[in-house]
């Protein structure tokens, strides 16, 4: 478990993260989810006890990381994947990685198998594509073998089959019961990825809840309705009191009624109804809408 208690960040005249509390639950895959700026790399720095808070605590199974010894048996972390020794192989760095933390080098070639790095182990990581060196930062977080496991932004630079193995190895690891929180800026990658979501703009929380939860939430639902006399039904539903919009092909999109209002009254005037689809806002529509003035802040209105 991970919590955050009432932590602030300030660099000088910017707060990055503001008052923030939250706390990550294991056994789930908890996306950290919000525009670029929004303090998700702060955040999960302080987490990590990389950067001290101007106030506030977060603390990793109820200890604070600074100064931990064998910390990658605790907390296992990928956060910048680039900043890693390029002259090193990828089984050099992760041995070095294992030593400085007390870990059976016998571990190494365990993570390496896991991530798919195996034949690639013996390169050096300089000639790695950002994919890869994804993968070796994966690894490194696995090494420890921990409850606990930080990502940030780990899609990035995946290739589709990449991101699949990515997804199902965090599945894999929440259902093993540990604690995996996982940083992006795109809530299409979350919403694939994880099952809860904590959500921040300018450094203060805006959600914290299930994905699916997320979705329903300020967006509208609408039905989607095909009938054999659209003319005669949008007269009948609006009477009724909802709002319809009809598509060139007939397709109608009802607001203000659900399905089983809308079939009554299809019932009550004798018209056939064949195609009626609930349908609620996507993820990226109930993202935006929740975090569009924090972009705009984001984009160096920040005083
Ligand atoms: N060392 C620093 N000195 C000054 N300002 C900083 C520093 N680190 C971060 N910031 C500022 O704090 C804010 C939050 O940055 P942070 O990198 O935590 O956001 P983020 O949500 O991770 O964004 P991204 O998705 O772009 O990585 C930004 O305005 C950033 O410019």
């Amino acid at each position: 478990m991970i919590e955050v208690n009432r932590l602030t960040k300030r660099y000088g005249r910017v707060t990055a993260v503001n008052d923030l509390s939250f706390t990550v639950r294991s056994g789930h895959v908890t996306g950290f989810l919000g525009p670029n700026g929004a303090g998700k790399s702060t955040t999960l720095r302080m987490i990590l006890g990389l950067h001290a808070p101007t106030s506030g605590s977060a603390t990793v199974a109820g200890r604070d990381c600074r100064g931990l010894r064998r910390a990658l048996r605790q907390v296992g972390a990928l956060l910048d994947a680039g900043d890693v020794h390029g002259g090193r192989t990828a089984r050099d760095q992760l041995r070095f990685l294992a030593r400085s933390n007390a870990i059976p080098a016998g571990r190494v070639e365990e993570v390496l198998r896991e991530v798919g790095l195996s034949a690639a182990a013996d390169r050096r990581i300089g000639g790695f594509s950002l994919g890869m060196r994804q993968r070796l930062g994966i690894a490194g977080a696995l090494l420890g073998d921990p409850p606990v496991l930080i990502f940030d932004e780990p899609l990035n630079g995946l290739d589709p089959e990449g991101v699949l193995f990515v997804r199902n190895l965090f599945r894999r690891l929440a259902a093993e019961g540990r604690t995996v929180f996982v940083s992006s800026h795109l809530m299409t990658e979350m919403e694939h990825t994880a099952d809860r979501l904590i959500v921040v703009g300018r450094g203060e929380l805006l959600a914290d809840e299930t994905v699916a939860e997320f979705a329903a939430r300020g967006s509208q639902q609408t039905v989607q309705v095909r009938t054999t006399d659209p003319a005669e039904l949008v007269t009948a539903l609006t009477a009724g009191g909802a709002r319809v919009a009809q598509a060139p092909d007939g397709l109608l999109t009802v607001t203000g009624l659900d399905a089983t209002a809308i079939a009554r009254t299809a019932l009550d005037h004798r018209l056939l109804i064949h195609e009626l689809v609930p349908r609620t806002g996507s993820l990226e529509q109930a993202f935006m809408e929740l975090t569009g003035s924090s972009v705009e802040y984001a984009a160096g209105a920040r005083a």
